[in-house]
């Protein structure tokens, strides 16, 4: 069972994760503009692969052509490093966009 990590530690695994903001320990989220609205549900599509893939979800909050995903692990409470794992695949996925 994932950990859930200290705000140290998710400072730190924030370093490598450009836009990502943290909710004290509780979430972490960032906010996708795409160029439009089909490219922020085909990300939405890609993510929720992933996450099934993982077996760990994100919160998604999607309005035209912004994506919020928000990550926390339920199970633990907090973040731990599975949110932060998810954070990477998302970024991955988007491409460099948002
Ligand atoms: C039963 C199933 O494995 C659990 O509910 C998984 C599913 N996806 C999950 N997603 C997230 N974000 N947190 C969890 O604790 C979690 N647990």
């Amino acid at each position: 069972m994932a950990e859930r990590l200290t705000e140290a530690a998710i400072g730190e695994g924030l370093a490598g994760l450009s836009g990502w903001k943290a909710e004290g320990t509780a979430a972490i989220s960032k906010t996708f503009r795409l160029k439009d609205h089909v490219a922020a549900v085909g990300l939405v599509m890609q993510v929720a692969v992933a996450a099934e893939v993982m077996n760990h979800h994100p919160e998604v909050a999607w309005v035209y052509n912004r994506v919020t995903f928000r990550l926390s692990t339920h199970d633990a409470g907090g973040v731990t490093a599975l949110d932060l794992q998810l954070a990477r695949k998302i970024e991955e996925l988007a491409g460099g966009a948002g």
